[in-house]
């Protein structure tokens, strides 16, 4: 029997509908913390070129650290292979804003999913410009990836996270006494911080994913990485995309995903889909509550899992 992908995200969007633990908002930003947590959306966008969605899938919210699979696909495109002298790729087993490890770890973050990562990742994307131009070329790049135009920053969260990132900005000078942060501070963060206030619906979110189902390639022609690459983030989001809980993650999903503190998931199914979900409210590591429980349920529903022999998956 073929899946009937519309009643599973119908049944999906109820059922969250009707969950009452639902988490809590991240409030160390505090512009994140006016968001309305009743809120649920998911969107699904096929290989074979259709956008199923429910609930919220419309709203915009602040992408946070989804934004860290763009900001390394970028980063990749400029230096290749050397990012990883300066980035890990292991599991870190810690939150995301961890800063212990750099000390033993001569300041190489453990992989380009936590914000030390991420905030080398930036570095390196900054390539001695102003934040404004790499802010720039991240923006044309969502668009790109989304097909739409109207993609922007939120500018509030922006400016709430600088007046508050104190830890990231931490994490920056540490590394910078490693010379593994190579522009000041306030450069890199600034392009960090605005990378992450980008605001996407679960739609958009999806529709920029595609890239990753289709092993690299644009759904509207041309590649956008190679199939190789493609693949080797995925394994990232696998193993590393929900901090200290990419493991619980991968066992109760089964796909390549990844969180970020506005509540937004983006999970990958190769040769499948590209799924965003957004809950805003966050369980302990910082990763969406219903997001989570809603990606289980559709792995459960459809046999998605890069585990499954793929004549089983629906
Ligand atoms: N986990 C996240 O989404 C963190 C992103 C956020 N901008 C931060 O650096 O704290």
């Amino acid at each position: 029997m073929s899946l009937d992908l519309s009643a599973v995200i119908a049944d999906i969007t109820a059922t969250m509908a009707s969950m009452e633990d639902r988490g809590q908002v991240a409030t160390y930003i505090p512009e994140l913390a006016t968001i309305d947590p009743a809120q649920f959306g998911i969107a699904i966008a096929t290989a074979d070129g259709r956008m199923l969605t429910g609930g919220d899938a419309d709203t915009g919210f602040s992408i946070q650290s989804v934004s860290k699979v763009f900001a390394l696909t970028l980063a990749l495109g400029k230096v290749g292979d050397q990012l990883w002298d300066r980035v890990g790729r292991e599991p870190s087993g810690n939150a995301f804003n961890s800063i212990t490890q750099l000390e033993h770890e001569q300041g190489i973050p453990r992989n380009p999913f936590i914000n030390a990562g991420a905030i080398v990742v930036a570095d390196v994307n900054l390539g001695g410009h102003e934040p404004r131009v790499a802010i720039g070329e991240m923006l044309r790049f969502v668009r790109y990836l989304a097909g739409d135009d109207s993609i922007a920053i939120n500018e509030a969260v922006a400016a709430s996270e600088t007046a508050t990132g104190f830890r990231n900005m931490a994490l920056a000078n540490y590394m910078r006494a490693f010379d593994n942060v190579r522009h000041p501070a306030e450069l890199v963060l600034g392009s960090y911080i605005h990378q992450c206030a980008i605001e996407m619906s679960c739609r958009q979110l999806a529709l920029a994913g595609r890239y990753l189902m289709l092993d690299g390639r644009h759904p509207g022609g041309g590649r956008v990485i190679s199939p190789r690459r493609a693949r080797r983030i995925n394994a990232l989001m696998l193993t590393c995309g929900h901090y200290d809980a990419s493991g619980d993650f991968a066992f109760r999903v089964g796909i390549p995903g990844k969180s970020g503190v506005g509540g937004g998931i983006l999970a990958i199914v190769p040769g499948r889909a590209a799924i965003a979900v957004w809950s805003p409210g966050l369980n302990a590591s910082g990763n969406s509550c219903l997001g989570t429980l809603a990606l289980e349920e559709l792995a459960r529903r459809t046999g998605w899992s890069v585990f499954s022999p793929p004549e089983d998956r629906g």
